[in-house]
């Protein structure tokens, strides 16, 4: 992706970022480095601090998600990237512009979709697109509104009202509005919250899209399957920590339990005595489902046990851990 520069300083126009000098760190889109955010206390609330000391490297050319429980702290980071929130203490660079210290180029190289659909209804995809431009000082010969809104599919809809587009459509809208001033960095808050399967299944390529154009892509999510589905990398945070950051599937290699679902002849209504003591449940339709790590326990012996109760084993099968148990490991939710 090419990055033409204004690069004076005292210029509104803080449009695209230029590529900046090669300097430690620089190989990252995002590095954040014992990142702090304290709320003050108001009114009854008392003071909360919400990131803390945050350490994130996020490498440039991924798809990263962000997971973490409600109140974990993504929303603040984020914020503390867009320049909404200021930051307690430490520090935060974006493809390699420290907040502080460059903080126009910074904000130039990310585009940050919010979680609301905030489109102002009689305006037009065009519309919308070329005011941002304008907030984001591209000149009309760079602009590259129809483009992007191809690049979404929306440019059939250039010039409809925005409130004749769908709810998807407008989710589109604002990925493209983002886009306009041609940032490295695509940040998406829950892009896919409340939308249906098939609606965020269409968001994932137009997504995935933009990642093969070049576009890093950072993501929160509460959905573990958007993140398995299209994240190369994957940072859970909890409580203001980051508790796990790692490729997605290092991530998921750390829980090496898998379970062995056994069907019975005579569908199951309660755990046999015989598993007593493993961490065992009765699905529904009457299978039996039985954690196990086959470092420590052979299939043969959980089988042997059924048996020798008297149970008339009809199917079995194994699962993989995933996603889910990591986090519910990590997060002890
Ligand atoms: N403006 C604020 N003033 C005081 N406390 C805040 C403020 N914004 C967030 N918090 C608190 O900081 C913590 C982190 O909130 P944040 O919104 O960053 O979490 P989150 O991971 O984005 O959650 P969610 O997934 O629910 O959006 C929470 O305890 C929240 O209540």
């Amino acid at each position: 992706m090419a990055h033409s520069l204004a690069d004076n300083e005292d210029s509104l126009e803080t449009r695209l970022p230029p590529e900046p000098a090669p300097r430690t760190g620089a190989r990252y889109a995002i590095e954040a480095r014992n990142l702090r955010k304290v709320y003050k206390a108001s009114g009854n609330q008392p003071a909360k601090e919400a990131l803390k000391g945050i350490d994130l490297a996020i490498p440039r050319g991924s798809i990263f998600a962000l997971l973490g429980p409600n109140g974990a702290g993504k929303s603040t980071f984020i914020n503390i990237l867009a320049g909404l929130v200021t930051k307690t203490s430490g520090s935060a660079s974006i493809w390699g512009f420290d907040t502080d210290v460059n903080p126009r180029q910074a904000r130039a190289s990310i585009g940050v979709v919010p979680q609301e659909l905030n489109i102002d209804p009689f305006f037009t995809p065009a519309e919308v697109m070329e005011m941002q431009a304008g907030l984001y000082g591209v000149p009309k010969r760079e602009r590259r509104t129809m483009e992007i809104l191809k690049a979404m599919g929306l440019d059939d809809k250039a010039d409809a009202y925005a409130r004749t587009l769908s709810g998807g459509m407008r989710r589109r809208l604002l990925v493209a509005k983002a886009m306009v001033h041609n940032p490295p960095v695509l940040i998406l808050d829950e892009p896919t919250a409340g939308v249906d399967i098939e609606l965020r299944r269409q968001l994932w390529e137009y997504v995935k899209g933009l990642h093969a154009r070049g576009t890093t892509i950072v993501l929160t999510t509460h959905y573990l399957e958007e993140a398995e589905a299209l994240c190369d990398t994957i940072a859970i945070i909890d409580k203001g920590q980051v508790v796990a950051c790692e490729p997605k599937e290092t991530l998921l290699g750390r829980i090496s339990d898998k379970r062995l679902i056994v069907r019975p002849a005579t569908p199951a209504t309660q755990l046999p005595a015989a598993l007593a003591g493993m961490k065992a449940e009765v699905r529904p339709g009457g299978t039996i489902s039985v954690q196990y790590n086959p470092a420590e326990t052979n299939v043969m012996t959980i089988l042997g046990r059924l048996s020798a109760e008297g149970m008339e084993i009809i199917d079995i099968s194994t699962e993989e851990s995933d996603l889910e148990d990591v986090f519910m490991q990590l997060t002890s939710h």
